[in-house]
């Protein structure tokens, strides 16, 4: 028997965002609902400007709606919800220039009150950094490494803390053939092991791995 909605790690209900332009304002989201539980990844899919990335920063509390409401396991949580709680790989990637490529996929751990052992947050950090292939560059600097590979550091950033909610916004975009498939496997494995996973994509090869395809147009999802 599915999941009934009320047991969602993430839901959403009548979600609404206007920006206004000089020209006028445009109503990106108009009512949107969604709910995602543990263990799914959603796919989300939707032409150029349809609101993917807006209602990405909604859920993450980059942005505010003018209506509706986010909850995290049925709680609405006031502000940017902590990053065990919810984390996202965003479009911009948004690491910290003055951490190292290691102290960027660390700063989710070592910000949580239940802090880890350090031998702990390095071992994750070094194993997830090895999944996604870009573990000889630990050491380096966000502006020392290809966008790709900063691309794939803020992915094991958002991983590291084993957030509830895991937010991907076009997370292979920049990607050679060869580096998908590791970053559809860490896409997976967060699922599998219990996060509800929202990807914003074009990519028919995210779509293969995910339980339900949704379609964002005119302000609201359907099925894909
Ligand atoms: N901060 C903002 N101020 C004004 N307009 C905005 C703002 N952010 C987004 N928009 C507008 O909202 C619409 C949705 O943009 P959004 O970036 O969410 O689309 P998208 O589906 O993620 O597009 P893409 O696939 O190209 O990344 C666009 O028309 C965009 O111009």
């Amino acid at each position: 028997m599915p999941a009934a909605d009320g047991d969602a790690a993430l839901r959403v209900s009548g979600l609404r965002r206007r920006f206004h332009h000089p020209g006028g304002a445009v109503e990106v989201l108009r009512g949107l609902e969604l709910s995602v539980h543990a263990g799914e990844l959603v796919a989300v899919s939707g032409r150029s400007g349809s609101g993917k990335s807006s209602l990405l920063a909604l859920l993450c509390g980059f942005d505010h709606p003018d209506a509706g409401t986010v909850l995290f396991d049925g709680r609405p949580v006031a502000g940017e919800p902590p990053w065990h709680l919810c984390a996202v790989l965003p479009q911009a990637l948004g690491l910290a220039g003055e951490l190292t490529v290691a102290e960027n996929v660390a700063l989710p751990l070592r910000l949580r009150r239940d802090q880890l052992a350090p031998a702990e947050v390095d071992e994750r950090v070094a194993t997830l950094l090895t999944d996604l292939g870009v573990a000889g560059l630990a050491s380096r600097y966000p502006q020392e490494v290809s966008f790709g590979q900063q691309q794939r550091v803020a992915l094991a950033r958002a991983a590291a803390g084993r957030p509830r909610v895991l937010l991907a916004d076009e997370p292979t975009a920049h990607l050679d053939a060869g580096t998908v498939p590791a970053v559809l496997a860490l896409l997976r494995r967060c699922a599998d092991e219990g996060a509800a996973v929202v990807v914003a994509t074009h990519d028919p090869r995210v779509h293969a791995i995910a339980d339900r395809a949704l379609r964002l147009a005119d302000g609201v999802l359907t099925a894909a």
